[in-house]
């Protein structure tokens, strides 16, 4: 892994902070409000544009995108697409969130489509990551079924293909470019008892590229390891997930990048 600590997560966190990057979020429905405000907590700009009248013209502006395939209609991918275009064309990374992509014959068909505008990082659970890498997950629907350490193997090998960084979340996260690969550990077990706790974590990667766009490997593991530390310091305070949904608001918006650099758990494989 890189030793160049201007790309630690602690002055990552620093840098985001500054620069409050603009990220266009395509999320679903039930993730929106709450993507919104974990980006704003971090210190990031969100904007959730999909439209796809207007998708393209934003994705030139933003620092970077995220497209998340939730809740699906023909209207919103095609405000996707044309989103991911322009992020190429422009430059700018984003990250696609291909929330339960194996269930259906049209977000298969989607999620497909989308891997062709290739996508600079990829974020899912580990059914998610083991399906897309052609394996038979236990996944049924947005949640996993899957243990993370059973996806890394289809992670590494979907990052070569793809050419992308691929993070696999769960208990203990994985992150890896097909080369360079480590596990984060942290949080807590009411974070997956919170929908779109996952969606929201895809935003904040998109944060992250969009302030270090030529270090997409370690942007994502800044982000991973963010919410690792806000989930951790979050679940002392919680009486269960209503509660922790807020505590962890808080603590991502505490989180200082002197408290990132001495807990995050970051274990480097290769
Ligand atoms: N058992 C656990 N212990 C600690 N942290 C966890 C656990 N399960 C998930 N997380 C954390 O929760 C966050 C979301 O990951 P998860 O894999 O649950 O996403 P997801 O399944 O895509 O969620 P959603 O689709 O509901 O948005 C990540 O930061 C991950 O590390
Ligand atoms: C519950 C749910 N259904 C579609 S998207 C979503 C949010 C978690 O992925
Ligand atoms: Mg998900």
């Amino acid at each position: 892994m890189t030793t160049d600590a201007s790309l630690s997560p602690a002055n990552l966190l620093a840098r985001l902070r500054e620069t409050s990057p603009l990220v266009q979020c395509i999320t679903n429905y039930v993730a929106m409000n709450f993507a919104a405000n974990t980006l704003l907590a971090a210190g990031a700009s969100p904007a959730m544009v999909h439209a796809p009248e207007e998708s393209g013209e934003f994705a030139a502006l933003a620092g970077a995108l995220t497209v998340n395939i939730g809740t699906l209609s023909s209207e919103w991918v095609d405000g996707m697409k044309a989103a991911a275009q322009s992020a190429n064309q422009a430059q700018k990374p984003w990250v696609l969130d291909p929330v339960a992509h194996f269930a259906t014959a049209f977000r298969r068909d989607t999620t497909a489509d989308l891997l062709k505008l290739r996508p600079t990082i990829i974020r899912g659970n580990a059914s998610e990551i083991i399906a897309l890498a052609g394996g038979q997950s236990a996944g049924q629907g947005v949640d996993s079924g899957d243990p993370v350490e059973l996806a890394e193997d289809a992670a590494c090998s979907l990052a070569q293909t793809q050419n992308a960084v691929v993070a696999v979340t769960g208990a203990v996260d994985f992150v890896t470019d097909g080369t360079r690969s480590v596990r984060i550990a942290g949080g807590s077990p009411l974070m997956p008892k919170i929908t779109a706790m996952g969606c929201s974590l895809t935003a904040l990667v998109g944060a992250f590229v969009a302030i270090a766009p030529d270090a997409p490997f370690e942007a994502t593991i800044a982000a991973l390891a963010s919410f690792a530390a806000a989930g951790s310091h979050a679940a002392p305070n919680a009486n269960g997930p209503g509660t922790f949904m807020m505590h962890f608001i808080d603590a991502l918006y505490a989180l200082s990048p002197e408290t990132l650099n001495t807990n995050a758990r970051i274990e480097i494989l290769s």
